[in-house]
């Protein structure tokens, strides 16, 4: 007999995040209603214009005209007959451009977010060493570089202790050296602090790096919901055509062949280990999961396997989908296993090939297509 009385039905599941919102300007109207839960970190991609940014800022309380509803951890920030301020939503807001206070050194921006969290949990100094702006504290904020500055507005943020951060595109003002050692700062605070972060970027491999979850905007919308895998690997042909969709995986360090300079990853599920796939050598210890991509241009596909062939990586796989991308041009997905793999390549070699809708192939790459950051 179940054990379960039918006064004891299902009560409906608290999310961490609700957003049910409407936004309306002359020409736009953002409506969104989605629960997810705040496990990691979460991206949200999209067109310009598709409506992310107005999305955070509805949710951090910065547009008061949005009607509708936002539940944070069982606070409602926002609904029908209240509206909490920006300031007292406990969500902190890093911005693409720093917006430091241009007054005060460094030390009195990290120092303003400070007397406004009382009482403090964080320990400042860990915040301070973790950021790596030790030695900028008394310069003026102004004449940081971007990539300070942007560290800087994350210490600050981070001091006011949120529950939730929201990230706007934070990483398009640097160099790439400086976006992927930002990465690695995002991943490490995500988890020492392990606060939940809604991260906005147009960079689909930062979203590809850093994001659990991803969320796909578009007129206002949200039109996909995902792991950060099943997403970047379905994104619609729209989106493939603006984001020249990369292959996502997560991979395992298998073995190290130092000799050669090549690491062995595996895929993650123990029944693929017949799969070996190489790339360049890496300093990861063995057993360590990768968050990996191969972009759409660095693959090839044949009909028939390369036996005597210098592209070390071949896996057999059948075409999912065809897209054609422009005049000339067509983006493949193939299925192996359950990875789907984008390659772009040419009409004329689909034509060629034959390719079409259940064709069994086999797709190549070179070790060093296997990118992670
Ligand atoms: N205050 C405003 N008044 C009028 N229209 C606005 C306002 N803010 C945003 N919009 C319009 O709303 C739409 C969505 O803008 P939003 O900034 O949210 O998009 P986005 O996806 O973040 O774009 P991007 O990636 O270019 O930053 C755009 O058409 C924009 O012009």
């Amino acid at each position: 007999m179940s054990t379960l009385a039918v006064s004891e039905a299902p009560q409906a599941i608290q999310r961490d995040l609700s957003v049910d919102v409407n936004l309306s300007f002359d020409s736009f109207q953002l409506s969104c209603d989605i629960r997810f839960d705040l496990n990691g970190i979460t991206g949200i991609l999209g067109h310009s214009g598709s409506g992310k940014t107005s999305l955070l800022r509805v949710i951090a309380g910065l547009n008061r005209d949005a009607a509708g509803t936002v539940i944070l951890k069982q606070r409602t920030l926002q609904s029908d007959t209240q509206f909490i301020k920006p300031e007292h939503r406990k969500i902190g807001f890093v911005f693409q451009d720093a917006r430091l206070f241009p007054h005060l050194s460094v030390a009195g921006n990290l120092e303003y977010a400070r007397k406004r969290c009382k009482p403090n949990s964080l320990d400042a100094n860990e915040i301070i060493q973790m950021t790596q702006i030790g030695a900028l504290l008394k310069r003026d904020v102004v004449k940081l570089s971007a990539g300070e500055k942007q560290r800087v507005a994350i210490a600050r943020a981070l001091l006011a202790e949120p529950e939730l951060l929201l990230m706007d595109e934070p990483l398009s003002n640097l160099d790439n050296r400086a976006r992927r050692d930002m990465v690695h700062l995002l991943r490490l605070i995500h988890q020492r602090l392990n606060l939940p972060i809604l991260y906005v970027s147009h960079n689909i491999i930062e979203i590809q790096q850093l994001a659990d979850e991803v969320l796909v905007m578009e007129n206002g919308r949200i039109i996909q919901v995902g792991h950060v895998h099943q997403v970047l690997n379905n994104l619609n042909e729209r989106m493939s055509t603006e984001f020249s969709s990369p292959t996502s995986l997560t991979l395992k360090v298998k073995q190290h062949l130092v000799n050669f300079g090549l690491t062995q990853l595996d895929f993650m599920a123990p029944s693929h280990n017949q799969v070996k796939l190489f790339a360049p050598l890496m300093n990861q210890p063995l057993g360590q999961q990768l968050r990996c991509y191969i972009l759409a241009d660095d693959l090839s596909i044949s009909l028939n396997k390369p036996e005597a062939s210098s592209i070390i990586n071949c896996l057999p796989g059948r075409i999912s989908q065809l897209h054609r991308l422009s005049r000339n041009g067509m983006l493949i997905k193939v299925q192996v296993m359950e990875h789907t793999f984008a390659i772009n390549t040419s009409r004329y070699a689909v034509e060629l090939l034959r390719l079409s809708h259940g064709t069994e192939v086999f797709i190549q790459f070179q070790a060093d297509a296997i990118r992670c950051y």
